[in-house]
């Protein structure tokens, strides 16, 4: 049977990286994407941009939206410190599948926990199904569409705290205008971006961190 893209990115891992190692599963993956197939991770160069603003936040309690194969999912939970928590939600049962193994594979699965189902719907469940109180960092990486009206549901929802940090990817390629206006031109958020490249590619892309000032 043909195999999909997320089922070749696992079997790289499985086949390249070490069981336990966080670093030699997001290694095993970023060289597959380099070398043999594209994919939507948000890859090595933005992933270090990611790394610096989860260690610069240290976040007890992190939300990850669009968790595709677990990459980035890996890469956030391999930096937290020990009690600390990882949400990541995903629509596309194949792709929450796939990630499963990764995140096992990384050896991270009592750090995170991984929520299949729409982020519109889960949101407003996060207090009462997971005693989750506010999220100290949320990464943006599902539907571009969805990161403002999702925003907007967190707020409502008041899942931010003063000082809660949101990291958007993409928000140049594919882009994420109508949330970028709104983070940049909100007196309620300290906006910054990141300029970068499209995962793996030359092309301009680039990461926007902002502070929910409450
Ligand atoms: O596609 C679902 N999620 C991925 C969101 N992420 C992206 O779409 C994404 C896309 C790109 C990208 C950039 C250039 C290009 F030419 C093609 C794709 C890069 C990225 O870094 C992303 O993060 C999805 C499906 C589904 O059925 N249900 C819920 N979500
Ligand atoms: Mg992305």
């Amino acid at each position: 049977t043909q195999s999909t893209r997320p089922q070749r990115i696992l079997d790289a891992v499985q086949k390249n990286a070490t069981r336990g190692d966080p670093r030699s599963v997001v290694k095993a993956i970023d060289h597959f994407c380099r070398n043999k197939e594209w994919a939507m991770n948000v890859g090595d160069e933005k992933g270090c941009i990611l790394d610096s603003v989860v260690s610069e936040v240290n976040p007890a309690t992190v939300l990850e939206l669009g968790t595709y194969c677990g990459y980035s999912t890996v890469r956030i939970a391999s930096l937290l410190p020990p009690h600390a928590k990882l949400i990541t939600l995903e629509f596309n049962p194949d792709f929450a599948a796939i990630a499963r193994q990764v995140i096992a594979w990384a050896g991270l699965e009592d750090k995170v926990q991984l929520v299949e189902g729409a982020s519109g719907d889960w949101i407003p469940k996060m207090k009462e199904q997971f005693g989750v109180k506010t999220f100290d960092l949320v990464f943006l990486d599902h539907w571009k569409n969805s990161y403002l009206p999702d925003t907007k549901l967190m707020e409502e929802c008041s899942l931010l705290r003063k000082g809660s940090v949101l990291l958007a990817d993409n928000v140049i390629c594919p882009g994420a205008p109508d949330y970028l206006e709104f983070v940049r031109s909100s007196p309620r958020y300290k906006s910054q971006y990141f300029k970068s490249h499209l995962e793996y590619t030359k092309v301009e892309d680039g990461l926007e961190k902002s502070v929910f000032l409450g």
